[in-house]
């Protein structure tokens, strides 16, 4: 299994590592750690040589309630530090972005993959992904991330969700784009409660259209702060690195994540084991 982009193609036939990148004031779990640009390209740096094959840059933090970003300052935010990663490394870049006015910057910036929250529903964006020849990851949310984890709810959580994800891989393909450039990702925690989280965990398998890439993020999110009792942000790692491991044996291909090397390490072991890969139903 490939995912293909105009100028890199990322080989898949183990789980990759999605390096978290964000360069925001705000977000949940490292906001404003790298708001300077040269913070910023050495972290990118450094989670390639712990492992990551994607590194994913955000400018504007998704979390509920999260202050909506200008396409200036999401802009200013994250085009210099895509050109200093692209001038230091040829690692698969990622935009994390809901903006067509920055995916297009981004891709022309460097960026090989858009990564959208919105499953490119805004207007413009299929178009964006089309022109730019990158690859894309759609993603579901329920609602919106100012009020998507008010009240949450679903006939069949696994159904609606996966029906959402092939549409959009339906929608990408119809407006030419090809398939080998896609990827999807439930969305975990956006417009999801905790039982919502855990049934599409335990359905991984068969959340994606077939031979597409299933990526996954709940890297330190609040379903573990309820799930097991923590709510100080570094003691979600356990959670985060099983659930990587869990999501490798249930097929999925692109591990989001900000510790990159313990996620490398727990995948390691996963392949050693012949455990990345579906277990046969
Ligand atoms: N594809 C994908 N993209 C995502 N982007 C942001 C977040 C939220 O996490 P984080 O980036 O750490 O926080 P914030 O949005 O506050 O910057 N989660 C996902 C995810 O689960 N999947």
């Amino acid at each position: 299994m490939r995912l293909e982009s105009a100028e890199r193609s990322l080989d898949l036939r183990s789980p990759a590592v999605m390096g978290i990148l964000n360069v925001t004031p705000d977000s949940f779990s490292d906001g404003g750690r790298y708001t300077d640009t040269s913070a910023a390209v050495e972290r990118a740096l450094a989670m390639v040589e712990e492992g990551a094959r994607i590194v994913d840059v955000g400018g504007e933090s998704t979390r509920p309630g999260a202050a909506p970003v200008e396409i200036r300052d999401e802009l200013a935010r994250v085009l210099p530090v895509i050109e200093g990663i692209r001038a230091h490394s040829e690692v698969f870049i990622s935009i994390d972005t809901i903006k067509p006015e920055v995916m297009r910057a981004a891709c022309e910036a460097g960026a090989d993959l858009i990564n959208d929250v919105m499953g490119l529903r805004a207007e413009g964006a299929v178009e964006a992904l089309r022109d730019t020849g990158t690859a894309a990851c759609l993603m579901h949310m329920q609602g919106e991330p100012r009020t998507m984890q008010r009240a949450p709810r679903y006939d069949d959580v696994v159904a609606e969700v996966s029906a959402f994800l092939h549409a959009r891989v339906a929608a990408c393909v119809d407006a030419g784009v090809p398939r080998a450039r896609l990827c999807v990702d439930p969305g975990f925690g956006f417009g999801k409660t905790l039982e919502h989280n855990l049934a599409l965990m335990r359905a991984l398998a068969c959340l994606a259209p077939e031979d597409t890439p299933l990526l996954i993020g709940v890297s330190r999110k609040s379903m573990f702060a309820r799930l097991l009792g923590c709510d100080d942000m570094a003691a979600r790692i356990n959670g985060s690195v099983a659930a990587a491991f869990w999501a490798a044996t249930q097929g999925a291909r692109i591990i989001r994540t900000h510790d990159v090397r313990e996620t490398h390490q727990v995948l390691t072991l996963a392949g050693a084991l012949g455990a990345d890969r579906p277990m046969p139903q």
